[in-house]
């Protein structure tokens, strides 16, 4: 890193500065790396994701070492020393250097260049074979705790072994005739998965639209809701447009649904690029109105939620929330399913889905709502490649990241089908 330079390294420590201090999200603060060139950006971003999926780890290999933390700033020099010596392998003196000259710059806390030199020595010495003998980083408490309620603790454990992983490249194709790279494996419920890659728009296939990207467990939403061509399709919370693509590939008449102008402009880049169409509505869920655009045979709601399900791939979420803002989004969740209904047809469904790992955003809300009219659509399950046991009580598809472990995982996500009377 240190013979690259100290840009990659500075911008990495200010993104990690923005999530554990600011609790922004790394997808929001991306941008205060466009002054790099692409090569230091590249490797700035995934210094700080390397962090942050580590950092607990990082903090057990620092702690023999340290009387007591540092400021945040100096701690945050010391973790990123730990990832490139203990997972990178990077060479020790280079790595040491870096980090005494970005201490050394700091204001105030400049001082602590010979604690840090002291420090990452001694990482350098044990470092490697402390991080080898440590499970993986766990989850912060908040979080921890109501998933080991949840789904047991050695759910969690292999839930945390999958996310200490770099995450796969999930995609789905337009076509099963698409041309993809010789290197993608076909998982069991259709979805194609590449281990490895590099710039995603540089893959076979990009240009030509023959694929879009798309996790294995999103992808299962729209398989459930099983469109048929021809059907009037709404699609609520629909940007940036994995499921509208799958619906309108599959001949649906879509009206696509968001209230964020901004996201919706990249449904739209996405449909343009795959040569799919759709209908664009930017609107609040709870303006679309029956009187305004009729009913419809199926309503997708993938509705807003704390996105827990999808950490191995987002691993700075949970060190940017503290879940201080779940309840309100919970009791969005409730009133956007309860509106969705109103708009399904008699005889028509609707499969509502979030990607989370709470239960309190997925088959809780299926055990509160009102079903009056309904019933609950088991059959709808019965997807290619979808295993029994990630069918819950209720009748909702639980999935997990520890699932298909061998394989990388997939998104925590719960996703059910509900009938409307005729
Ligand atoms: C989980 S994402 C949807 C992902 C999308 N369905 C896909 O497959 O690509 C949730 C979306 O809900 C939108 N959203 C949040 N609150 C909304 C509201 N009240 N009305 C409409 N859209 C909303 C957000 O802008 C966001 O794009």
């Amino acid at each position: 890193m240190a013979d690259q330079g100290l840009a990659p390294r500075r911008a990495a420590l200010k993104l990690l500065e923005a999530v554990l201090a600011q609790g922004r999200l790394l997808a929001e603060v991306s941008n205060t790396l466009d002054h790099l060139k692409a090569e230091d950006r590249a490797r700035a971003y995934r210094l700080a994701v390397q962090t942050l999926r580590h950092l607990d780890k990082c903090d057990r290999v620092l702690k023999p070492h340290l009387k007591k933390n540092p400021p945040l700033i100096v701690m945050n020099i010391l973790r990123l020393g730990v990832v490139e010596i203990c997972e990178d392998g990077a060479a020790a003196h280079g790595v040491v250097n870096a980090g005494v000259t970005l201490t050394s710059k700091l204001p105030r806390v400049g001082g602590l260049k010979g604690m840090v030199n002291a420090v990452l020595r001694r990482v350098a010495e044990t470092g490697p074979d402390a991080w080898a003998k440590l499970p993986p980083a766990r989850m912060p408490n908040w979080l921890r705790g109501p998933l080991v309620a949840a789904w047991g603790r050695s759910s969690v454990e292999a839930m945390e072994k999958v996310q200490a992983a770099t995450p796969p490249l999930d995609i789905s194709l337009r076509g099963r005739d698409g041309d993809l790279t010789p290197e993608a494996v076909t998982l069991p419920t259709g979805s194609d998965r590449l281990a490895a890659f590099g710039q995603v728009s540089k893959l076979d296939g990009f240009d030509e639209g023959a694929w879009w990207v798309q996790d294995a467990a999103a992808a299962l939403a729209v398989k459930v809701l099983a469109p048929k061509a021809g059907e009037r399709v709404l699609d609520l919370c629909a940007a940036p447009g994995g499921k509208t693509m799958q619906l309108s590939a599959a001949g649906a008449d879509v009206v696509a649904v968001d209230d964020n102008a901004n996201r919706l402009k990249r449904v739209e880049e996405n449909l343009k690029r795959v040569d799919l169409k759709a209908q664009l509505v930017t609107s609040d869920v709870f303006e679309v109105s029956a009187d305004e655009h009729g009913l419809f045979d199926a309503v997708l709601l993938d509705a807003p939620c704390s996105a827990t399900g999808t950490m191995r791939r987002h691993p700075d979420l949970p060190h940017a929330k503290d879940g201080s803002d779940f309840g309100a989004l919970i009791d969005l969740q409730a009133r956007m399913l309860a509106h969705a209904m109103r708009l399904v047809k008699p005889g028509g469904r609707l499969v509502f889905c979030t990607c989370s790992l709470l239960p309190d955003e997925g088959e809780v809300h299926i055990d509160e709502a009102d079903l009056t009219g309904w019933s609950v659509d088991r059959a709808a399950l019965s997807v290619e490649g979808v295993e029994p046991n990630w069918i819950s009580e209720e009748g909702g598809l639980r999935l997990r990241p520890d699932y298909w472990a061998e394989r990388g995982g997939m998104d925590g996500f719960y996703i059910v089908c509900l009938n409307k009377d005729d």
